[in-house]
């Protein structure tokens, strides 16, 4: 967990000031533009009072705490006093000195305004929050109003890790979502979450209990999660933000969660939709109204294009944060995305493909209709790997639209955006051939060609005609308007080359009447058109009779530059035609993005219907290529894998090309008379002998199932399953200062407490982290609750070779060994699982393997030798003597409910003040919680 900056808190590393930084450039001048340095020097201002603009400064300041203030001075944005030197650290540039504050040097940074991007991104990546302030008028106009008046300036958009647009400083491959967390200590969940997306208009909701908290932060992974001191306190009290995901906290004033307030904040951002706020229960409207008013604090009132709020995560297996991690869906246990599940899946061919994917691995659904819908979708396209190809090849040329209509719509797009949505329209209407050759299309191919054909074909074509090929990044300097579009722009737009045309015959005639070969015309921002002779020729020119032609305007060290009455008039002209070209174009492009703002619901809507089509052609793709089958999927408790393989290990081994992976079956299906049971496999084995890799391959491909995709295994029946847990290979949570052994215990009961019958649960070696009996016996003990108990499909792996008892004496525990072979006193590992028990761990030749010191294995040898001597007999003696399980679960509801009742007969509301009532409430309340 990281906080958002903290601006008195200095980052712990400060790099080298290596890079090239600007230089402490003249403010003053800076304020008036480059073109006209102020002529008298200015008096240095007093150090007890602040200059106008340094004022100006303290003043935007004051009203954006929080936030590293990025001031833009001419080409710079400049940072001062604590920003600089924050700034300067975390970026690795030079820190100066610019004039006097209270007597005090004020420490100044600056970037410059062309490169701010990565600047920017620097600095988000490290947790601040930047306010942009902008120049609002141009310098000129201030110069009108006075000497010392100061160029209007305001903050423009505050830049945080979750509220950014820009293409380049936002993940491609996933969502960046924006969130807040609302809190309600009397309603009937204590919170809510609302997310959005800000690049792609996505807004969802969902009311969480205290103890999933956690699971839904896992789920979702915001870069930015919004909330009150209070609730932030809460949080840390339901067990904080997950360790593995990289989420900020921001802290907000309390009245941007009031939930009356949220209303008409809900109903006036929705008003178009007629969005009614009392839909929502008062915790949620609490979390949409205070994330629309953040999002609209962050972007200064621009409006974001959200789409109407949805329920999110509904019917979604439920995954909690450490089976994430054990499983690498999205990131390793090493925090790479190379190696885990998405890497692994992800051939999409568009962003939006991508996006679709990372959600899906994130939230595979619980619902067999829902998931049999998606893979009939990907059977439409199984069937023809011609038709994939194609179909991929027509959508690499959909850029990624939708974030194209949200730069747009919130001004901070170009007539490159414009060109993206319009490609992407088009990219659609090609697809619809395609498409069509499918018969009898499922259900999820007719909603795509739905959407496609509701494109906008008619904006698509306008943008093709207005716009040129090669297109500029912003629209401020024109030149993006095609040829033949506005006859006007047109015109004026060959004025400008014929003048140009008119300049080189002057350059030539002046040539001709001075003699003077290397005279120039050139151009800069103060002189406009000149011309320019070397020195030399300086007073040749001043002298008769060329002086009667060329009019003296500046002496420089080596060249003299003089103007010419024709070349003032081809000025004029020229400037007063391009700029009369840029009013046009800016007209256009202000029609041109009113346009697609008329059609953003019908461009969303097809960003969904691409991204659908490029997951679904991508994962039966993948099917083809891979081998992978359609898993059937039920509402039966059956867990029935042939032939599985692990996908991420398989495609390493491939690609490393030295040893196949060996498929493995599985079967954790209850006897059906047994009805809602599954089976506990015990899988024993030794060291590198293929257990963690086979536990993690059973729970992948139920959650490829459940996504809706094709599964490694020759075939796979999965009665679908609510909860996946997996614990395999915890390690320390130092941050939250647990042990190891801490860790495994925390989450081992966890699992006990909320897996259901339903449930997979995937456990490995529970109970190592102590000592041999109080793990044995913690291991043995979980493994009874889970057959007894929870009664859900399991596999279990363990070096305890005694708990391979328990099939004797519980019915669907089956134990199960990898398959090894001694070779001269080696262990060749064979990666099969096999029925049976491993007689021993073969911990001695796998140490062997890794190089431990031969005189230390030998001596582990003996050791082991005369320890298995002894223990031989004892441990079975007692384990046979254990009872038959009897570990039924306490009554906990009478002992609540005991409590309960004890407390309420002990209570006489007559001698209670409010205060003392509602303490009590609150403890009735927790007392009934601890009963959950
Ligand atoms: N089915 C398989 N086919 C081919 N290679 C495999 C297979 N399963 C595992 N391996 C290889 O064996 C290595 C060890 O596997 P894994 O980590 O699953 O063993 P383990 O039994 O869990 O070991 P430990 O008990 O030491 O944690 C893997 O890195 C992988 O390269």
């Amino acid at each position: 967990m990281t906080e958002h900056a903290d601006q008195n808190a200095k980052p712990e590393t400060a790099p080298a000031a290596e890079n090239a930084a600007p230089l402490a450039h003249d403010i003053e001048q800076e304020e008036y533009g480059a073109a006209e340095p102020p002529k008298k020097p200015k008096k240095p201002a007093s150090s007890s009072q602040p200059t106008p603009m340094m004022a100006q400064f303290l003043e935007i300041k004051a009203v954006n705490p929080g936030c590293l203030l990025f001031y833009r001075m001419g080409d710079f944005y400049e940072l001062f006093f604590e920003d600089a030197e924050i700034a300067s650290k975390a970026l690795g540039i030079a820190l100066t000195k610019r004039g006097k504050h209270l007597d005090e040097d004020i420490p100044m940074c600056g970037v410059p305004v062309h490169a701010a991007q990565d600047y920017l991104k620097k600095l988000i990546a490290q947790g601040y929050r930047v306010a942009v302030c902008e120049q609002m008028e141009d310098p000129a106009e201030a110069k009108k109003r006075g000497s010392k008046s100061v160029v209007k300036r305001d903050v423009v958009r505050l830049v945080t890790p979750g509220t950014i647009t820009e293409d380049d400083l936002l993940p491609t491959g996933s969502n960046n979502y924006v969130a807040t967390l609302s809190m309600l200590r009397h309603g009937e969940k204590d919170f809510a979450i609302a997310y959005a997306d800000i690049s792609t208009g996505d807004l969802f909701y969902a009311e969480i209990a205290a103890p999933m908290i956690s699971d839904e932060l896992a789920r979702i992974e915001p870069r930015e999660l919004v909330l009150t001191a209070a609730t932030r306190d809460a949080l840390i009290e339901a067990g904080g933000v997950p360790a593995a995901a990289d989420i900020q906290l921001a802290e907000e004033r309390v009245d941007l969660f009031d939930s009356d307030l949220a209303g008409d904040r809900i109903s006036k951002y929705f008003a178009a939709d007629q969005l009614d706020p009392s839909a929502f229960s008062r915790l949620v409207r609490s979390a949409i109204g205070a994330l629309i008013g953040y999002i609209d604090e962050t972007q200064r009132g621009a409006q974001v294009p959200l789409r109407q709020p949805r329920v999110g995560g509904a019917n979604a297996m439920m995954i909690d944060a450490a089976t994430r991690t054990s499983l690498e869906l999205l990131r390793t246990n090493r925090g790479e995305t190379k190696g885990a599940l998405r890497h692994c899946l992800d051939n999409c061919v568009t962003a939006g493909g991508s996006r679709l994917l990372s959600s899906r691995i994130a939230a595979p659904l619980a619902d067999p209709q829902a998931i049999n819908d998606r893979l009939d979708m990907l059977d439409d396209f199984a069937r023809d790997s011609l038709l994939i190809t194609d179909i991929r090849g027509r959508l690499k040329a959909a850029p990624d639209l939708v974030r194209a209509v949200t730069r747009l719509s919130l001004d901070r797009g170009g007539p490159r955006d414009m060109a993206a949505i319009g490609a992407s329209v088009i990219a659609a209407g090609h697809l619809l051939a395609p498409l069509s050759q499918i018969r009898n299309p499922s259900t999820g191919v007719q909603k795509i060609v739905a959407a496609l054909e509701a494109s906008p074909q008619t904006l698509a074509d306008h943008l093709a005609r207005a716009l040129k090929e090669e297109l500029p990044l912003l629209p401020r300097d024109g030149g993006f308007v095609a040829k033949g579009y506005n006859p006007e722009l047109d015109e004026y737009r060959t004025l400008a080359t014929e003048s140009r045309q008119i300049i080189a015959a002057l350059q030539a005639n002046y040539a001709d009447i001075s003699g003077i070969k290397s005279i120039k015309v050139k151009h800069n921002n103060v002189l406009g058109y000149f011309v320019e002779v070397p020195a030399s020729h300086g007073d040749k020119m001043m002298g008769e009779p060329l002086n009667q032609t060329f009019i003296h305007r500046q002496t420089l060290a080596n060249v003299v530059r003089f103007t010419t009455n024709e070349l003032s008039e081809l000025q004029g002209k020229i400037t007063r035609a391009s700029e009369a070209a840029v009013a046009i174009e800016q007209g256009i492009f202000t029609q041109l993005r009113a346009e697609i703002l008329n059609e953003t619901k019908a461009l969303q809507q097809l960003a969904d219907a691409l991204a659908e089509l490029d997951f679904a052609t991508a994962m039966a793709l993948l099917g083809l290529e891979r081998n992978y089958s359609r898993p059937k999927i039920d509402n039966s408790t059956a867990f029935e894998i042939e032939s599985g393989r692990h996908p991420v290990v398989e495609m390493m081994l491939q690609k490393e090309g030295t040893t196949n992976f060996v498929a493995n079956d599985c079967d954790l299906s209850g006897p059906e008379a047994a009805g809602e049971v599954g089976a506990l496999w015990l899988i024993t084995g030794p060291n590198m002998g293929g257990k963690s890799t086979y536990l993690r391959q059973n729970a992948l491909i139920a959650i490829m199932a459940q996504m809706g995709i094709y599964v490694p295994a020759r075939s796979a029946h999965i009665g679908v399953v609510d909860r996946i847990f997996s614990r395999v290979g915890a390690a320390d949570d130092i941050a939250h200062g647990r042990s190891t052994f801490m860790v495994e215990m925390v989450e081992t009961a966890a699992i006990l407490n909320r897996a259901t019958a339903r449930s997979l649960v995937v456990l490995d070696e529970i109970g190592r982290g102590t000592a041999t009996f109080d793990g044995l016996s913690i291991a043995w003990a979980a493994v009874e609750a889970l057959h007894e108990n929870t009664k859900c499909r399991a596999l279990f792996a363990t070096h305890y070779h005694e708990l391979t008892a328990l099939s004797e004496r519980l019915d669907r525990v089956s134990n199960h060994t990898m398959k090894v072979r001694e070779w001269e006193g080696d262990v060749v590992f064979l990666h099969e699982v096999a029925k049976g028990t491993a007689d021993r761990s073969y911990g001695i030749q796998v140490a062997k393997l890794a190089g431990l010191p031969d005189h230390v294995v030998t001596r582990a040898q003996e050791v082991l030798d005369i320890l298995e001597k002894r223990e031989a007999g004892s441990m079975e003696e007692g384990m046979s003597q254990l009872p038959l399980f009897a570990a039924r679960p306490q009554p906990k509801v009478e002992k609540h409910q005991d409590l309960l009742a004890q407390k309420m007969k002990s209570i006489n509301p007559d001698e209670m003040t409010p205060r003392q009532a509602i303490d009590l409430i609150y403890e009735l309340k927790k007392l009934s919680r601890e009963n959950a």
